[in-house]
């Protein structure tokens, strides 16, 4: 099967409103001569209080760019001061919600057991969850990361594989492997090592929820990915995109990174 290559750019706690604007104005200038290519799907997570911003632009200019959300709870509604549920999401016109991605997880606590919570709320609301999983420097050392990669999206999966539709929702879902000590520091694996981890979690996927869902599911690798190294990453074989961080955050290098995803030509 082919698999529609995603570039995903997680904001994280960056851009108010007006700066949101900025960036649509700038993306919305430079597409007028180089357009985003359509062999590739973008999407932006910008803090939810851009979000509506970002949906009434993209609908306004018939940009082929979604919006995604960077976190979500997993309960449908009740008393959980400062928390956003699923379906307040897909009300906006959220289409991807990241869940357990490592900050939300080291920062905040977040077990794998809530991050199973999230994906399968997030996938109740027809939306797609954006499964974030990735080994730390230490676990790295101690040569752990298969092991930990593979019991995050094992964990996260099962709460998909257990609904009504089962591989149906495993198969529409994103995984993004994302090494923590890759995250911002201006360090990434080599493209061959990424695709080795990628390739594993594509294995595990298919002998815990069958091939086809193997085969369909978009894995992603995130970690200090920009213009210049993108694409030695999404021409492996397993690697179908991009999560990325600071390097979305420019007009300039987010239109970038999707040319050279798909090759220069748009
Ligand atoms: O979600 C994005 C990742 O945390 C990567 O961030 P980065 O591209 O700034 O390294």
């Amino acid at each position: 099967m082919t698999r529609k290559r995603l570039l995903m750019g997680n904001w994280k706690m960056y851009k108010t409103v007006a700066e949101t604007r900025r960036f649509v104005e700038d993306l919305q200038g430079l597409t007028q001569k180089t357009p985003l290519p359509a062999q590739v799907e973008t999407v932006i997570c910008p803090p939810f209080t851009a979000i509506g911003e970002l949906v009434r632009w993209v609908n306004a200019s018939s940009q082929p760019i979604g919006v995604g959300a960077q976190n979500v709870h997993f309960a449908a509604q009740g008393a959980f001061t400062g928390e956003i549920s699923a379906d307040m999401l897909a009300d906006l016109g959220v289409k991807y919600v990241l869940v357990g991605h490592s900050e939300r997880r080291t920062l905040f606590g977040e077990s794998d057991e809530w991050v199973q919570q999230k994906a399968a709320a997030v996938a109740a609301q027809g939306m797609q969850p954006v499964i974030c999983v990735g080994e730390n420097q230490d676990e790295r050392d101690a040569q752990r990361t298969l092991d930990v990669v593979e019991h995050q999206t094992l964990t996260a999966l099962n709460g998909l594989a257990a609904s009504s539709r089962g591989a149906d929702v495993v198969g529409t879902a994103v995984i993004a492997y994302e090494p923590v000590w890759a995250i911002g520091s201006g360090r990434t694996p080599a493209p061959e090592e990424a695709q080795a981890v990628i390739g594993a979690i594509r294995q595990c996927v298919a002998r815990a929820c069958g091939a086809a869902a193997a085969d369909r599911i978009r894995i992603l690798y995130g970690g200090s990915v920009k213009p210049e190294n993108i694409a030695s990453f999404t021409l492996q074989p397993d690697i179908d995109g991009a999560l990325v961080g600071g390097a979305s955050l420019q007009a300039d290098s987010f239109l970038a990174m999707a040319q050279a995803m798909a090759g220069g030509d748009a």
